[in-house]
């Protein structure tokens, strides 16, 4: 657990990057810090490894705080990932992820153990471990970033928009990956960015911060997004948040409705032609066969799902299907926005 205590931080020219942040990030969670240019996410960040020092207030890591621990040993006990990964350019990509094993007394060739499953571990072929950081690609050199990371077998990381660097393809599958690492190894992660879209895919908790340091909104994303605390929140959130909202959204409560199926389209409307099993094969109209379109499966998706697969089924009626993918209604975008605008007012979700 990490926790700031009305932490605040001056820097020596008069730039007041903090002013007075308290806040917990919970053992085995991401805490994502956002918030836009110069807001003071790196300076908090690097006051958990000492790398900055607080002007006033603690930092405290499990309790005790940081400022009375030696900076070299206290770092050993943390992984930390920066963009462009900040690997050393004269080490293998092996030796790069088996610094801080080495460091922390294991013998070099156990290490190099380790770090070959690490870079598999992070989707990495094990080959590339005996090239050089420049002959990588940029997302690959972030895979090494974070391997290198989680060497250490540090419970806490600390990540400084790690992935801004990579294009968002890359980025994506690079937070997918994270979100896979971590639901294995639940680590304390803080996790800086300025992408409201990666702190909302990520975070367990947010926290909202704005120029001069202050705390705007501390929250779990779907109370970002149903919820911004001030008219800063609900701008820097974004103004297609109700979108984004979807995803947190249970879809439980959706009515599915009755689908016409069968071979033919007689009367010349769509219909869902099913297999044997009553799984959806195509729908067809006209005569004509087109794609279903996204399914969604009606047992624990959200309403983003459902949303998806009404508005891109070709018949405008999103099919609902059960975790064997047998067909059990349909689903109309109407549905979605009605039970979203319920979701948002209390009162109406209560009737
Ligand atoms: N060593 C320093 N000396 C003086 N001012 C500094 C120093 N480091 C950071 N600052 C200032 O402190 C403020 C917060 O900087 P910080 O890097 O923590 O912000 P940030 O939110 O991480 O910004 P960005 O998203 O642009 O990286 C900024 O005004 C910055 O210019």
């Amino acid at each position: 657990m990490i926790e700031f205590r009305d932490v605040g931080k001056a820097y020596p020219d008069g730039t007041v990057a903090l002013r007075s942040l308290s806040l917990t990030a919970r053992e085995g969670q991401i805490t994502v810090l956002v918030g836009p240019s110069g807001c003071g996410k790196t300076t908090t960040l690097r006051m958990v490894n000492r790398m900055v020092d607080p002007t006033s207030g603690q930092v405290l890591l499990d309790g005790a705080d940081v400022g009375g621990r030696d900076p070299a040993a206290l770092r050993r006990g943390i992984g930390y990932v920066i963009q462009n990964a900040g690997l050393f350019p004269h080490r293998t990509v092996l030796d790069n992820v088996a610094t801080v094993p080495v460091l922390l007394g294991r013998s070099r060739r156990e290490a190099r153990t380790t770090a070959a499953e690490l870079l598999e571990r992070v989707g990495l072929d094990p080959r590339v471990g005996s090239r050089y950081p420049a002959q990588l690609s940029g997302g690959q050199q972030q895979r090494v970033g974070v391997a290198r990371a989680l060497a250490g077998d540090a419970p806490v990381l600390l990540m400084d928009e790690p992935f801004s660097a990579v294009d968002p393809v890359v980025r994506a599958d690079l937070q997918d990956e994270l979100l896979r690492l971590q639901s294995d190894l639940g680590r304390t992660i803080l996790f800086v960015t300025h992408d409201i879209d990666e702190a909302i895919r990520l975070g367990d908790m947010v926290a909202v911060l704005r120029v001069g340091g202050t705390l705007a909104q501390f929250a779990h994303p779907a109370e970002l997004l149903s919820s911004p605390a001030d008219d800063f929140v609900a701008e820097f959130v974004g103004r297609d948040r109700g979108y984004r909202r979807l995803q947190f959204l249970g879809a439980g409560e959706l009515t599915l409705t009755d689908l016409p199926t069968g071979p033919d389209d007689g009367e010349g409307g769509w219909v869902l032609v099913l297999d044997d099993d009553r799984r959806p094969v195509t729908w067809r109209h006209d005569g004509q066969d087109v794609a279903v379109g996204s399914l969604y499966r009606a047992d624990g998706g959200s309403l983003r799902g459902a949303l998806d697969a009404a508005l891109s089924s070709p018949s405008g009626r999103g099919v609902a299907v059960d975790g064997d993918g047998r067909l059990l209604g349909g689903i109309d975008a109407e549905a979605v926005i009605a039970l979203l605008h319920r979701s948002s007012d209390p009162a109406g979700a209560a009737r």
